[in-house]
């Protein structure tokens, strides 16, 4: 299943289409969960995404890196920069497409290193569509949205069900992630597929 997915994207993926009902260019979206480590504002340490809709196709996002997020002494550690792009791309196929999918497969390259203090500037985009799999891809640029490419990454996510959340998630946090909803603490989350 793991095999690296040569040609971006397949051939058998379509072009794809953002939902009518996305969010509009500029939108900035607010986060998804509470107590999610990439953009949930309870997390301490966590990575604190902001991102906006940049145009139908794609999402820009933030992430500046904390002490909390080291490595090497004074330096990102890459697992939790390959988190932020997990966060940057899902984001961007769940706002634009509005439906629930989960990261099947993530890519990263890491081009350079990201120092502690440093803003990515993730600019994320949809790349391609086919059935349940949409394919998206992203760079992140240091400090500015014209810096230096520090990283590039490529997801295939997955849409699932309802019941993917019901059946292996934890049932008092989707009860809080609907509290969320319905108090309006989150973004317009109007999805096809709503919980
Ligand atoms: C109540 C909540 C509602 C939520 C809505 C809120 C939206 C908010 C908006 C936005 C914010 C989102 C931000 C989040 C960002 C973070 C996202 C994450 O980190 S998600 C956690 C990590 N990922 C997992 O835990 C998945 C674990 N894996 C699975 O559950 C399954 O493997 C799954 C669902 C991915 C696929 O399982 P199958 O049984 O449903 O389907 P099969 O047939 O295996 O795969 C479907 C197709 O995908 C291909 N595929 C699957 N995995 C692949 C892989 N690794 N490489 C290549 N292809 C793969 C297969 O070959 C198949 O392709 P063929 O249709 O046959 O052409």
């Amino acid at each position: 299943m793991s095999t690296r997915i040569e040609n971006w994207p397949p051939q058998d993926a379509e072009a794809v289409e953002p939902h009518p009902d996305a969010p509009a260019p500029g939108t900035q979206l607010g986060e998804h969960y509470s107590e999610c480590f990439g953009c949930g504002h309870e997390v301490e340490s966590g990575l604190h995404l902001r991102s906006t809709v940049s145009d139908d196709m794609s999402v820009v996002s933030t992430f500046t890196v904390k002490k909390d997020h080291q490595g090497a002494p004074g330096l990102a550690h890459g697992g939790l920069l390959a988190c932020a792009f997990d966060e940057a791309l899902g984001s961007t196929v769940g706002n634009l497409l509005r439906t629930p999918t989960v990261t099947a497969r993530l890519e990263t390259d890491f081009v350079r290193p990201v120092p502690v203090g440093s803003t990515l500037h993730i600019a994320a985009k949809l790349d391609g569509r086919s059935g349940r799999k949409t394919y998206v891809s992203a760079e992140g640029r240091l400090d500015a949205a014209d810096g230096p490419v520090a990283l590039r990454a490529r997801g295939l996510f997955v849409t699932v069900g309802v019941d993917h959340f019901t059946t292996h998630g934890d049932p008092d946090a989707l009860a809080k992630f609907r509290q969320t909803k319905e108090a309006g603490q989150a973004e317009d989350r109007d999805w096809d597929v709503n919980p």
